[in-house]
């Protein structure tokens, strides 16, 4: 009986030395696979270094080179499955080490920086073991994970898939070098964009849906997600003018919302009875509550003055949200506030304007922290009415 089976193998071609890496793991299976790669054979001596303490360890680097079987007849038929596993049959992960600027990953990171991530065929990047959980909990199709330590692969081995995606170790240095955070979580996820139209609602959601009016702020718009995935709201629409939502900063503060709440982008105004239902209440948060025909020099309009006027004032704690069959609160953008649009929808459908009184001369909230308050107070009154 022999314990292990060192197989020495040389290929110029790194192609096929990984699809074989892959079968040989397979063929050994629940054996553990000790490959050695380029860096390790030392030729002079003729015979490849092992380090002790890396002798049995059921990590399996799918690029590792020189390997692969000698004749090329002998390999068996590759399958699309093989080329992309991540676990193996015995639970190793199957991993491709990347040198410093590997050309796979640049290309890779290049192409989700500069991309207009609106489009449904991106990618996005999550930064941080929780996020990359998240996504995957929720089903999202992961393309690749790129990793310095295995201790945060090993936190998403039970939601990773088996196959179907590739995961890339990297230096640390490399992965802080194209992170958006200041101090990398030394892991990230790349991710087909997930379909956040279709997301059904939550079971024990509120009949609520958020009209976010030219959120222009990252971190805002997250927080407003946050929020709502929070309170459980049916649906956030975003204007155009809203930041995208697939920006990094809002994907990190929105803490995995994108992969549970249904969020319509590019919302468009004309288009309102699509996703408005025609009995709902519709709401304003407006920190504006003076008359507009003597403060505001942005309503110039005297048409739209009136508008705005014709729609009643109250303070948000004398509403009554639990009797609607819906609700709809729209929040303002940060420097320019509530839109024409919003007011003009608001008084088509017979809304009201929603104040929530402030002291010492303060002129407005945080829109993130407007929208808490008012959500919340929906939410509170819907509990009561149960
Ligand atoms: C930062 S504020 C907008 C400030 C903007 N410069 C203006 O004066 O309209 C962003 C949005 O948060 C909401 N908001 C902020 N403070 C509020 C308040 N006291 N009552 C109701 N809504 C408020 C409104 O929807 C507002 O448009």
């Amino acid at each position: 009986m022999f314990n292990r089976i060192t197989l020495f193998i040389f290929s110029k071609n790194v192609k096929n030395a990984n699809n074989n890496t892959r079968l040989l793991s397979r063929w050994v299976s629940r054996k553990p696979v000790r490959v050695i790669s380029s860096e390790d054979y030392n030729e002079e001596e003729d015979g490849p270094i092992i380090k002790p303490q890396e002798q049995e360890k059921p990590l399996l680097p799918r690029n590792s080179k020189p390997l692969t079987i000698s004749k090329r007849s002998q390999a068996p038929k590759i399958t699309l499955d093989m080329l992309e596993t991540t676990i193996d049959e015995a639970g190793n992960f199957i991993y491709t080490k990347m040198k410093d600027q590997d050309t796979r990953v640049t290309s890779i990171l290049t192409q989700i920086k500069s991309q207009n991530v609106r489009d449904k065929k991106d990618l996005i990047l999550l930064e941080g073991k929780r996020l990359i959980k998240d996504a995957l909990d929720a089903n999202c199709k992961l393309e690749y994970i790129l990793f310095s330590r295995f201790k945060e692969v090993e936190y998403l081995r039970p939601s990773l898939p088996k196959v179907g995606a590739n995961l890339y170790k990297m230096p640390y240095k490399e992965i802080q070098m194209w992170s958006n955070l200041t101090t990398s979580p030394g892991i990230m996820g790349i991710f087909k964009v997930p379909d956040v139209e279709n997301h059904m609602p939550a079971r024990d959601s509120i009949p609520l849906t958020v009209i976010c009016d030219n959120v222009r702020e990252a971190d805002n718009l997250g927080a407003i997600m946050r929020t709502c995935h929070g309170v459980g709201c049916k649906e956030i629409l975003l204007t155009k003018g809203c930041v995208n939502v697939w920006d990094s900063k809002v994907l990190r503060s929105a803490c995995g919302a994108h992969f549970k709440l249904r969020i319509q982008k590019q919302f468009d105004w004309n288009c309102y009875g699509d996703f408005i239902p025609p009995n709902s209440n519709v709401f304003v948060a407006d920190n504006r509550v003076i008359s507009l025909n003597t403060i505001d020099e942005k309503y110039d309009e005297m048409v739209l003055r009136n508008v705005i006027n014709s729609i009643p004032v109250i303070p948000y704690y004398s509403a009554n949200f639990s009797q609607a069959e819906h609700n709809v609160l729209i929040v303002g953008g940060e420097t320019e506030g509530v839109s024409e649009q919003s007011y003009k929808l608001v008084s088509q459908m017979k809304g009201t304007r929603l104040n929530i009184p402030l002291g010492n001369d303060v002129d407005s909230l945080n829109v993130g922290t407007a929208l808490g308050i008012l959500v919340f107070e929906i939410k509170r009154q819907f509990m009561l009415s149960k």
